[in-house]
Order: structure tokens, then sequence, then C-alpha cells
């Protein structure tokens, strides 16, 4: 059938939310969002510092706590790609778990920042292979193996009980898990006491699937359904 003579329609009404106070649909404003991306700064410095403070020792005991939290939550990794992180200020050094992925028959893989505002690419690599200096110093694969990680740990400065992260500010795990084909689980890792109410998510924020601490595992609050009466 021929519907070139036929008005043509939008699948949706046009959206007139842009002309709506922001108050009134219950959004900050400018001004709020400016606010707390400076709050945010803020927390950021406050964090890392808190943890730097602690004695390695500690810090230590807590990435061992962690990365055994990890691998009980992953469970069978053999034949999937498990992406962690090269760490530093004060992160959970996480690195013995790869060995433990690579025994039990998965493959790893590290994190590479192409440019600053583009996502990141993961490389596989694993325990033992040559690594380079990329952007900020950070080291990384020194051989390009592109590949799409299963399970991504992405290391917390801040997190909420909404399993909402604060990073370090460059937007790069937000902008990778939204550009990925396909989500993979996403861990977030950090120390308990790096817990705020809230992060004050923002429209580009991508929630982590479950946040591992030292002391326990965060999830999301389940969602409850009232019954009608
Ligand atoms: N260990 C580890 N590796 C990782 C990450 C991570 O969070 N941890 N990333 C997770 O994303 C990516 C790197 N992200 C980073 C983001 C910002 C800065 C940084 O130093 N930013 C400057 C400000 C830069 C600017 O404003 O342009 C700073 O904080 O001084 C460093 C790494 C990839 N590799
Ligand atoms: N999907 C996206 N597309 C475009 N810009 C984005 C996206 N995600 C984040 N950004 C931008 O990146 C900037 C930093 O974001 P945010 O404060 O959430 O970083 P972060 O999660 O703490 O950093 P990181 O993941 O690098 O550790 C923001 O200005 C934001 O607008």
């Amino acid at each position: 059938m021929d519907n070139d003579d036929v008005p043509a329609t939008f699948a949706s009404p046009a959206c007139f939310m842009h002309e709506v106070d922001p108050a009134y649909l219950g959004l900050p404003d400018r001004q709020t969002w400016t606010d707390i991306n400076r709050w945010r700064k803020n927390e950021r410095e406050r964090l890392i510092a808190a943890r730097l403070a602690v004695p390695a020792a500690v810090r230590a005991s807590h990435g061992e706590a962690i990365a055994a939290g990890v691998l009980a939550e992953i469970g069978d990794v053999s034949g999937r790609i498990l992406s962690a992180y090269w760490p530093f200020r004060g992160e959970p050094d996480l690195r013995p778990l790869l060995d433990e992925v690579v025994r039990r028959g998965g493959r790893t893989a590290l994190p590479v920042v192409v440019e600053k505002g583009r996502p990141l690419e993961f490389h596989l690599w694993q325990p033992g292979e040559a690594l380079s200096r990329g952007v900020w110093n950070i080291p990384i694969p020194a051989e390009a193996r592109p590949c799409l990680p299963d399970i991504v740990l992405a290391p917390v400065v801040g997190y909420d009980a909404a399993c909402y992260r604060l990073g370090y500010g460059g937007g790069f795990f937000d902008r990778t898990l939204a550009a990925m084909p396909t989500r993979p689980r996403v861990i977030g890792v950090g120390y308990s006491a790096a817990r705020l109410a809230t992060i004050y998510p923002q429209p580009h924020d991508i929630a982590m699937d479950i946040i591992v601490t030292e002391v326990g595992i965060v999830q999301p609050a389940v969602s409850t359904v009232r019954a009608f009466t």
C-alpha cells in the first residue's frame, strides 16, 4: 500500500519538559547541579585523603576481604573475561584475584583510557605479561588485545545505598557502560568507609549491580509491591 499521501505523524507527541520549571518536576536546576558538582569534587578529595590515611597493612587486609567477596560473587569464571584495574591512590589491590581467575580458567583484562572524554577500552592482560604507561601514567597492557569483558570491576571513590558510584570525575565508566553493545555485570569495589548517603546521581550516572566492600555486599534495595486494598 502506498501511504505517501497520508499526513505525517510523530510516533510520540513532542516533549515540552524543557519548558517546565525544573523545580515543578522535582529535578535539580542548573545552580543545584553546579553545587552538586562542587560537592562531588570535595567528597572525592576527602575520601581519597581518608583512605590514604589508613595504614597500608589495614588496606591490604581489606583488599583480601574484598577479593574473597568478589570471588564468591562471580562464581564460575571459566571461559569468562573479568576486567580489573591497576590500583592507585589507595584503591583496594585486587591483583592477586587476577591470578585466581586465571587459575580457574577465566581471562582477565585492564581498562585503557584511549582519550579523555571517550569510552574506555578493555585490553586482555594477565599477571606476568608486559605493561606500558598510558594516559596519566596508568599502567596498561603493552600489547593491545581489545575485548568485551563479561564482568567489570569498577573501583569506587564513594558509593551509595543505590549502588551509584563516585569515581575520579572523568566519567569514564559511565560513558563506557552506556556505549557497550551488551552490558557486562558491573561490580563496584571499595572500602566500607567510602559510603555516602547519596552521590546525587545525575542522568548519566549508571548504578553498579552490586558493591563489594570488606564488610559485605551492598545491593540496591529490592523494590516491594504493595497489594491493592
Ligand atoms: N585504577 C584505576 N584505573 C582506572 C580507573 C580507575 O578508576 N582506577 N579509571 C576509571 O575511570 C580509568 C581512569 N580514570 C581516571 C579519571 C581521572 C583521573 C584524573 O587524574 N583526573 C584528574 C583531573 C583530570 C581532568 O579534569 O581532566 C585529577 O583527578 O586530578 C585519573 C584516572 C581507567 N583506569
Ligand atoms: N555517557 C556519558 N556521555 C557523555 N558525558 C558523560 C557520560 N557519562 C559521564 N559524562 C560526563 O563526565 C563527567 C564526569 O562524570 P562523573 O562525575 O559521573 O564521573 P565519575 O563517575 O566520578 O568518573 P570516572 O568513572 O572516570 O571515575 C560529567 O561532566 C559528565 O557529564
